[in-house]
C-alpha cells in the first residue's frame, strides 16, 4: 500500500493540476463527483496526518486564481466556496452540527437551486454599479466589470418600486446604497447550444458543458464578443458593512423589489426534512430550467445564527452544498447509425431503448434519450460493445449522454451480434478513408457528398466569413431539396422568381415535431438583401469563407494583410507561403493544393465575377529593416509607447516573425505592463528568452 505521505502528495499535486484546468482553462478533466471524491479522500487523511497537509493543499483553498488578463481587486469581503456533499447522511451531520453550534437555538433553512456558473461580485456605490468581480483566489479576483455589464437582467442602477407605491426608489431613499450582491453568472442552455453550433461552423473547438461556456465568455477581452453569447445572472447574496437586514429570506425579497434577478426556486424549510424533501422535489424538476444546476445550497435564514456559526478557511459553516450525482440507467444498444458531418467525418450514434424495449427512449435527468454519440471506432472498441448488449448510460453536466460501460453479466441470456463498422459512406457510397493520425474515418468525396456541400455553405454564410444571416440551416437546406444551390457560389446565381414560394415540412428527429418553411416575400427579400450585403464583406472574411483547409480565421487575416490580393495568394509557392508569418508547412501545402486544382480556380473565378471582395485595403505593412530576421517573437501585456496593434506591425515590418503561443520554437517573449502568467511560467520553462520593451526596441536600431 502507499505511505499516507506519498498519496497526500499525489493527490495534492493531481488536485492542483485538475483545478488549474478547470478555473483558467474552462476544462473539467474529470468528472465533479470524481474531483469531489478525490478532494474527501485527501481531506480525510490530512485529518489523520496533520502535519503532513501541504501549505498549497486545495483543502485550504478556494480553487478558482486570478488571471492577469484583467486588473486585479481584492474582495472587501472574501469569497469563499461551499462545503458540499452528495448524500442524505452527510446533510443530517450538517444539520447536527448547525445544531449544535448555535446551542439548542431554533433556527430554519432557506433553500436555493445551486446555478452551475461562476460566482461574481457586484460593488454598487450609491446605488449605481460600479465593480464586477470574479471570484479568483478568493481574495483577490478579476475585474470583469466590462462583461458583467453586457448582461441585461442586471441593474446598473437601482431603482426599486415599494409594495405600496409604484412611484420607483431614487438611490438616496434606500436603506443603503454602498453594498455588494453576489451571484452566478451563467449561460443558459440555449446560448450554449447556438454558441457551440457557431463554433463548430468556425472550426472551433466547441465547449462541454454551459458551465465552461460561462466561465469562457465571461473572461473575454472583447464585451461586444461576450455580449453575443448571451449571459445572464441570478443574485443569491447581499453584503454590506452595516447589518441591513436579519434574515436571508429579507435580502433575497429586497434584491428582487431592487430589481435583481433572483432565481423564483428557493424556499423556506422548518428543519432538515423539509430540506430533503425540497432535494427530491428538484431532482428531475431542476431539468426544466432553462439553465444547468448542479445540486441545492442550503443556508441557515438567520444573518445573526450565520454570524455565530462563522467560517472555516474555505467556506461557511452556515451554509452546504447537495449535489445530485449524474444519472445513470442501463439500456439496451438497438442500432447503430453514422453521421457523416461537414468535413467528412463519420460519428457513429448509438440508438437506444430502455430495457422493457418500447421504443421511448430512458427517462434520463428529466428528458427521454434515444440515442448518444459514441465518437469513433475506437471508443466502440474501447466499450467493447456489440448490438443488443444491455449498456449504462449516464447524462450529467456535460448534457449529451454518453456510454460509460456494458453490463457483461447480462450478456449471458442475449443474442448478441458484432458491430460492423461501414467501410463506404452512409451518404454517397464513396470508399471511407482513415488516416493514422486520426481517430474518425472520413468520406473524401468533398464535392458530392451531400453533408459536405451543405456544410460548405453553411460555413461560407458563417458571422466570421460572408456574414449572411438570413440564411439558416433550415432555408439552405430548402435551398439544396430544390437543387438551387449546390456551392457556395450558386447564391448569387439566386434571384426574387427562383426563391419565392418554395415550401418545405421538416421534420425534428428528436422530437418528432414538424414544422413548416416557406419563403414569403418578406422572407425572400431578407434573403436577397444579405447575399447582396456580403459582396462588401472585407477579402479576409470571404478568404475563411472559401474553405480552405486549416485556414481558420485568423490565419485567413494574416493571409489577406500579407498578399493583399487573390492573385498574390494564388501565386505563390510552398515556400512564399511559409515565409508568412505564422504560416506552417502544413497551412502551405494545403493552400498549394487548393489552388492547383481547376475547379477551385473556377469556383473563386465565379465569387469574383459575383463582385466579392478579393483584395484588401487595409494599410500596408511597410518594411523598415531587417534587423529582426529570423527571430520568433511573442508578447504578453500593455506597452507605455506602442499598442499592441503598432507593437505587431513592427516585428512584421522589420522582419521579425510574430507566433501565435509559448513553445520552444519561441525566441523572444516581449514583457509589458500586466504580463500573463502563464505566458511567463511557460517561457520560464522553456528557457524562453524576456525582453522588456526597451530591450525591442533596442533591437530594432542595431544593424
Ligand atoms: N471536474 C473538475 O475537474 C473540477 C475541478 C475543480 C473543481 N470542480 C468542481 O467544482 C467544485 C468546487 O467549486 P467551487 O469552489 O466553486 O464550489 P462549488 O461550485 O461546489 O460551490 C460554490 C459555488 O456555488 C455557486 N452557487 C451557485 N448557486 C448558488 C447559490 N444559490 N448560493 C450560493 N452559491 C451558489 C457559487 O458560485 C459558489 O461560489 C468542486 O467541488 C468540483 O465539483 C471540478
Ligand atoms: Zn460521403
Amino acid at each position: 500500500m502507499q505511505n499516507p505521505a506519498e498519496r497526500i502528495n499525489e493527490l495534492t499535486d493531481l488536485l492542483n493540476h485538475y483545478n488549474h484546468r478547470y478555473y483558467q482553462d474552462s476544462v473539467s478533466e474529470i468528472s465533479d463527483y470524481e474531483f469531489d471524491t478525490l478532494l474527501k479522500e485527501l481531506a480525510e487523511l490530512e485529518n489523520q496526518y496533520p502535519d503532513l497537509r501541504r501549505e498549497d493543499s486545495p483543502t485550504l483553498r478556494v480553487g478558482g486564481g486570478i488571471t492577469k488578463n484583467f486588473e486585479t481587486v481584492t474582495h472587501r469581503y472574501p469569497m469563499l466556496s461551499l462545503g458540499n456533499t452528495y448524500n442524505e447522511q452527510d446533510l443530517r451531520d450538517f444539520d447536527e452540527r448547525v445544531q449544535k453550534g448555535l446551542y439548542g437555538e431554533a433556527y430554519e433553512y432557506i433553500c436555493e437551486l445551486k446555478f452551475d456558473g461562476i460566482s461574481l461580485s457586484m460593488t454598487y456605490e450609491n446605488g449605481v454599479l460600479k465593480r464586477a468581480v470574479t471570484r479568483g483566489d478568493g481574495t483577490r479576483g478579476d475585474d470583469i466589470t466590462a462583461n458583467v455589464r453586457t448582461i441585461k437582467s442586471l441593474p446598473l442602477k437601482i431603482s426599486s418600486r415599494t409594495q405600496n407605491s409604484d412611484s420607483p426608489l431614487t438611490a438616496h431613499q434606500l436603506p443603503i446604497t454602498n453594498f455588494e450582491v453576489r451571484g452566478e453568472g451563467f449561460m443558459p442552455i440555449s446560448s450554449f447550444e447556438k454558441l457551440n453550433k457557431d463554433l463548430e461552423a468556425a472550426d472551433e473547438p466547441t465547449y462541454a458543458n454551459p458551465r465552461n461556456a460561462a466561465s469562457g465568455a465571461f473572461k473575454l477581452q472583447d464585451s461586444a464578443e461576450s455580449a453575443r453569447r448571451g449571459l445572464d445572472c441570478y443574485l443569491y447574496a447581499f453584503l454590506s458593512d452595516d447589518e441591513v437586514f436579519e434574515t436571508h429570506e429579507q435580502s433575497l425579497l429586497t434584491l428582487k423589489t431592487w430589481g435583481f434577478n433572483v432565481s423564483p426556486g428557493w424556499r423556506k424549510c422548518a428543519d432538515i426534512d423539509e430540506v430533503l424533501a425540497y432535494i427530491h422535489e428538484w431532482e428531475t424538476k431542476r431539468h426544466t430550467l432553462p439553465l444547468a444546476t448542479d445540486g441545492i445550497v442550503i443556508k441557515v435564514n438567520s444573518m445573526a445564527q450565520q454570524r455565530e456559526l462563522g467560517f472555516t478557511a474555505k467556506s461557511p459553516r452556515w451554509a452546504i452544498s447537495f449535489k445530485y450525482k449524474a444519472e445513470n440507467k442501463a439500456g439496451v444498444l438497438k442500432s447503430v447509425s453514422y453521421q457523416v458531418g461537414r468535413t467528412g467525418a463519420l460519428t457513429p450514434v448509438a440508438n437506444l431503448d430502455n430495457l422493457n424495449g418500447d421504443g421511448k427512449g430512458l427517462q434520463l435527468s428529466g428528458t427521454r434519450v434515444k440515442r448518444a454519440s459514441l465518437h469513433n471506432a475506437n471508443e466502440i472498441e474501447r466499450l467493447g460493445l456489440m448490438l443488443n448488449d444491455v449498456v449504462f448510460v449516464e447524462k450529467g453536466g456535460e448534457i449529451i449522454p454518453k456510454i460509460t460501460g456494458v453490463d457483461v453479466d447480462a450478456r449471458s441470456n442475449r443474442l448478441l451480434s458484432p458491430i460492423v463498422y461501414p467501410t463506404h459512406c452512409p451518404e454517397c457510397g464513396t470508399e471511407l478513408v482513415r488516416k493514422e493520425t486520426e481517430a474518425n474515418h472520413y468520406c473524401p468525396n468533398e464535392r458530392g457528398c451531400p453533408p459536405q456541400l451543405r456544410g460548405k455553405v453553411e460555413h461560407f454564410i458563417h458571422r466570421k466569413a460572408l456574414n449572411i444571416d438570413s440564411l439558416g440551416e433550415g432555408k439552405i437546406e430548402l435551398l439544396f431539396d430544390k437543387n438551387l444551390v449546390q456551392i457556395p457560389a450558386d447564391l448569387y446565381d439566386l434571384t426574387y422568381e427562383k426563391l419565392f414560394g418554395l415550401e418545405k415540412v421538416i421534420t425534428d428527429e428528436e422530437t418528432g415535431k414538424t414544422k413548416k418553411i416557406g419563403f414569403k416575400e418578406k422572407t425572400v427579400e431578407n434573403i436577397l438583401k444579405g447575399i447582396e450585403q456580403s459582396k462588401n464583406v472585407p477579402f479576409k472574411q470571404v478568404l475563411f469563407g472559401i474553405g480552405i483547409r486549416f485556414v481558420g480565421a485568423t490565419v485567413a487575416e494574416k493571409l489577406a494583410a500579407y498578399f493583399r490580393n487573390i492573385d498574390a495568394l494564388m501565386a505563390a509557392d510552398f515556400e512564399a507561403l511559409c515565409n508568412v508569418p505564422e504560416i506552417g508547412g502544413k497551412i502551405a501545402q494545403s493552400i498549394v493544393d487548393y489552388f492547383s486544382e481547376e475547379s477551385n480556380r473556377d469556383y473563386i473565378g465565379r465569387l469574383r465575377a459575383a463582385g466579392l471582395q478579393f483584395e484588401t485595403d487595409d494599410v500596408p505593412v511597410v518594411a523598415e529593416s531587417n534587423a529582426l530576421e529570423g527571430k520568433s517573437f511573442l508578447y504578453t501585456g500593455t506597452f507605455a509607447g506602442m499598442t499592441r496593434e503598432e507593437l505587431e506591425a513592427k516585428i512584421e515590418a522589420n522582419g521579425g516573425k510574430l507566433l501565435s503561443g509559448v513553445s520552444a520554437k519561441l525566441n523572444f517573449l516581449i514583457v509589458g505592463e500586466k504580463p500573463g502568467a502563464s505566458k511567463v511560467d511557460k517561457a520560464t520553462k522553456l528557457n524562453v528568452k524576456m525582453i522588456s520593451e526597451e530591450e525591442f526596441l533596442g533591437m530594432l536600431s542595431v544593424d
